[in-house]
This record gives C-alpha cells, sequence and structure tokens, in this order.
C-alpha cells in the first residue's frame, strides 16, 4: 500500500492516515451518491446488546468479489455481486493505492441522528494490519479518531464529500474510530474498501 498518492498524510502512533480532499470532482461524488442511494441493497443491521437485538443508527450494504464474506456487528454479510460503479472505483482505488481491495461495506448516514459507535475494523478476516480506504459523498461529517491505550484526546478528521481516507496499515491496532450524531446533518455515504481474505473465513 502506498500512501504516496494522497497530499495530506498525518503520521499517527502506530500507523497513518492519508486524506485526499478533492479525490472526485463535486458531479462525480453527486453521481456516485445518487448511485448508491438507488441502487445499493440497503439493509438495517440489528447489534445484539446484552442479548436483545437493537437496529444501529444507519443502513449498509456490502458488495464485493465472489463468495467474500464479512462479520460486522454481530452480523454475517455475503457480498453482493459488485455494480459496474463500485468495481470500477475499487479498481481505481487498487492502482492508485497499490492496494488489493476486493470489497467494500457501504454505509448510509440518512440524517444527524445516524452515527457509529467507537470501534476498529480489526476482524480476524480482515488480516492482521487491514488498510481502509473511504470514500465519502453527501454531507460533510466529522470522523473521529482516539488512542485506545494512551489517555491522549480524541480528534476529528471533517470528510468532504468527494474525499479519500485511508487508514494505513497498523492504524486499527492501536485507535478506534466513531461518528458521531449531529444535531442537523443532510444524507452522507461513506463507500470503506477493505481486503478480506477468503482462507480465514472457516474460522468465524
Ligand atoms: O462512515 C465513515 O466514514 C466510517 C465508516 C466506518 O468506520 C466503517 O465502515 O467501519
Ligand atoms: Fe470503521
Amino acid at each position: 500500500m502506498n500512501l504516496k498518492y494522497c497530499p495530506e498524510v498525518i503520521e499517527l502512533v502506530g500507523g497513518a492516515l492519508g486524506y485526499k480532499p478533492d479525490y472526485l470532482a463535486p458531479e462525480a461524488a453527486l453521481r456516485l451518491f445518487e448511485h448508491c442511494r438507488s441502487f445499493l441493497d440497503w439493509e438495517q443491521s440489528l447489534v445484539m446488546v446484552y442479548g436483545k437485538a437493537h437496529p444501529i443508527p444507519r443502513l449498509n450494504a456490502w458488495y464485493g468479489d465472489d463468495n467474500i464474506s464479512y462479520q460486522y456487528s454481530g452480523t454475517r454479510f455475503l457480498a453482493h455481486a459488485w455494480t459496474p460503479e463500485l468495481k470500477s472505483l475499487c479498481l481505481s482505488l487498487n492502482v492508485q493505492l497499490d492496494a488489493n481491495f476486493n470489497s467494500v461495506l457501504a454505509n448510509f448516514y440518512r440524517s444527524g441522528s445516524d452515527a457509529m459507535g467507537w470501534h476498529s475494523d480489526d476482524e480476524p478476516e480482515l488480516g492482521s494490519a487491514p488498510v481502509i480506504a473511504c470514500v465519502s459523498v453527501g454531507c460533510e461529517r466529522v470522523l473521529r479518531f482516539r488512542h485506545k491505550q494512551r489517555a491522549a484526546p480524541s480528534f476529528g478528521m471533517p470528510l468532504e464529500s468527494g474525499s479519500l481516507l485511508v487508514m494505513g496499515a497498523g492504524l486499527q491496532s492501536h485507535w478506534q474510530h466513531s461518528l458521531p450524531r449531529r444535531a442537523t446533518a443532510g444524507p452522507r455515504i461513506s463507500l470503506t474498501f477493505r481486503q478480506v481474505f477468503k482462507s480465514v473465513d472457516h474460522i468465524a
């Protein structure tokens, strides 16, 4: 993986973030937003908290190569077959970042009440040092980061429509991220490209 594609690189303890605000031109970002909103197979997953199922505060959709499956928020998803738009974005990112993404988890935050809690994307099927590329379209929202062990303050990255944020290798072992609620916000979709290793599927 090569973060040189990103004009802004933020070195953190244990990993780096890369940011490219203008990854997609505004019209391309709008087209991608409309494509995802209209054509992805959105669902609202459930998460188990103390034995009780709660709907998560956002919609999600999982796309990827054949036979890719992924455990997320306590649910196992089998990837839907790529749409041409998502496949072409994945191929471009693989070239630009020298990566091997084979799937994408799409998140749809319908309003400021939709959010994502603190977590690391460190499931075993993502390997020991996952790289995640996140393309944002729609309303700008802030992604917050906090170190897992150090009692340092968290910090936020505003993710503009059309931007690319790359979470580099090592980051998921040392940092958590979250997308807090907002009093008011328009809809936003994030496309988080990942490499899922099929060989560890059987342990899940
Ligand atoms: O919506 C975002 O920018 C973050 C999404 C995220 O953290 C995830 O899909 O794991
Ligand atoms: Fe995440």
